[in-house]
């Protein structure tokens, strides 16, 4: 069987690769040159665990390959996949410019007959603009070839890609053709080996599932957060409240950790467009605009705790922060909270030393130039004022007391993922601040 991926990003790399991995012939197709040029050479894009040997094996292999060009990789291809970006535009509607250029792009260039299938989020109706488009190619130059369109969202979650890939909780897909169906359910097949569900459906339910999926588990982190300030003030602590509901197997143990707010590419993103979406309908999400606001305000919760505690005037006080990732694993910076709490800190006159063990040359694109960065996570010590951890990277988890109270000014750690062992930390004469733990245990 002989597939094409086009974009080659994070889902559109990981999903080639894990397809090519079960002995199809797959090309992944990008625009960017540079990208595809470097994967040729072995060199990977994005920091993945388990991404750049896999590739490697499967290349070596034969069974993938790296090709700017559209036109050729649909050549005897059974299946193409768009996985382009959907980056939102400036209304928080998704922008399908590029889901759509592919669609073109695959009217104008195809000669047989194949399965069309929008992997990108992408909002409901967006497979019937996708039809529409590829035809309006084909009708320009009176070719005749029947082709199939499908939703196949991606639920896959970063820094855990190839794992959620190979072993993903359900797999859904939207079509209204058995040809198409019974295509991908081939496809798929090695990927059901332990049970886990295709759920086959119409078009706009499974593009509907995706961005209710995501906007599900964003309500369920802005809750917990909304939770753990509501335990700062009562005197409550959130890690025993999220294990005290998260063993109710109906509301269940995962996506119930408060912190420094959601980000990524996806989350911020998915749940304005589905806002956007209803707002189109007249029909306002207003759970969802709450889940928005609670997390805008939830950024913003780690520099106001560093204020107060310096009594609102941090100018001059060098500020550590472990951690840039929107999360452990992964070099991306998109929607990091981080970047809104540097710009806060930075805005009133902190100096800012950064140590991330992957994310920092992303970070050096787009945050503030003038904060620095160290070698490893205890540089960044070296008189500082405070200690921000902002990623719950695995070797953030186990501090050096020793060696941070002899590098540090000031023995204060705010962490706003909540790793750390308040006592602890106390016993080790740090101040220490979490997320929704109670303010009187510090000293
Ligand atoms: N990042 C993630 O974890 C997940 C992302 N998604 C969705 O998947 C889609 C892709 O996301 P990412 O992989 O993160 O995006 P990305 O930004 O990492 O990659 C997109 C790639 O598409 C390429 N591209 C753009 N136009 C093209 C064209 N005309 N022809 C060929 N290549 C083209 C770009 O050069 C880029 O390399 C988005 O809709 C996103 O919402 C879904 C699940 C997980
Ligand atoms: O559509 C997408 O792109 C993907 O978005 C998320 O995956 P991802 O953004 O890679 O990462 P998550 O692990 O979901 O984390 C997202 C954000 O939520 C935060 N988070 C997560 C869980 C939690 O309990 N608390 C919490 O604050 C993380 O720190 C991070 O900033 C979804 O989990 C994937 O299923 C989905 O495919």
């Amino acid at each position: 069987m002989k597939i094409s991926i086009v974009g080659t990003g994070y889902v559109g790399l990981v999903t080639g690769t894990c397809f090519a991995d079960t002995g199809v012939n797959v090309t992944c197709v990008d625009i960017d040159e540079k990208k595809i040029n470097n994967l040729k050479k072995g060199i990977v894009p994005i920091y993945e665990p388990g991404l750049e040997t896999m590739i490697k094996n499967n290349v070596e292999k034969g069974r993938l390959h790296f090709s700017t060009s559209l036109k050729e990789s649909l050549d005897q291809a059974e299946v193409i996949f768009i996985a382009v970006g959907t980056p939102p535009g400036e209304d928080g509607s998704a922008d399908l410019s590029y889901v759509l250029a592919v669609a073109s792009e695959i009217g104008r260039h195809m000669t047989q007959s194949i399965v069309v299938v929008t992997k990108s989020t992408v909002p409901i109706g967006t497979s019937k603009k996708v039809r529409a488009a590829v035809k309006a190619e084909l009708d320009k130059r009176n070719a005749d070839i029947p082709f199939y369109v499908a939703s196949n969202p991606e639920f896959l979650k970063e820094g855990n890609a190839i794992d959620d890939f190979l072993k993903p909780d359900r797999i859904v897909v939207g079509t209204d053709s058995e040809d198409a169906e019974k295509v991908i359910r081939r496809l798929y097949k090695p990927f059901l080996l332990n049970n886990h569900p295709i759920l086959f459906m119409d078009i706009p339910s499974a593009e509907l599932t995706k961005y209710a999926a995501n906007s599900m588990l964003a309500t369920k982190i802005s809750f917990m957060n909304d939770i753990a300030n509501l335990c700062e003030l009562v005197g409550a602590d959130v890690n025993m409240v999220r294990k005290g509901i998260g063993s109710d197997s109906r509301i269940g143990n995962k996506f119930i950790y408060p912190g420094i707010g959601y980000g990524g590419s996806c989350f911020p993103k998915d749940v304005k467009a589905i806002i956007r979406t209803a707002n189109s309908y007249n029909y306002p999400l207003r759970l969802l605009e709450a889940v928005e606001n609670v997390n805008e305000d939830q950024k913003k919760i780690m520099a106001a705790k560093v204020k107060n505690y310096f009594n609102n005037d941090i100018k001059g006080k060098t500020i550590a922060l472990w951690g840039l990732s929107f999360k452990p694993n992964t070099d991306d910076m998109r929607e990091a909270p981080s970047k809104v709490i540097i710009k806060e800190l930075v805005e009133a006159g902190a100096k800012i030393k950064a140590y991330d063990p992957v994310a920092m040359d992303e970070a050096k694109k787009e945050v503030e130039d003038s904060i620095t960065y160290g070698q490893d996570p205890y540089d960044v010590l070296i008189d500082a004022d405070a200690l921000l951890l902002l990623t719950e990277w695995p070797e953030f988890r186990i501090p050096n007391y020793k060696v941070m109270s002899k590098l540090m000014n000031h023995k204060v750690v705010f962490d706003g993922r909540n790793i750390y062992d308040m006592n602890e930390m106390n016993e080790n004469g740090f101040d220490y601040f979490g997320i929704g733990r109670s303010q009187k245990e510090v000293k």
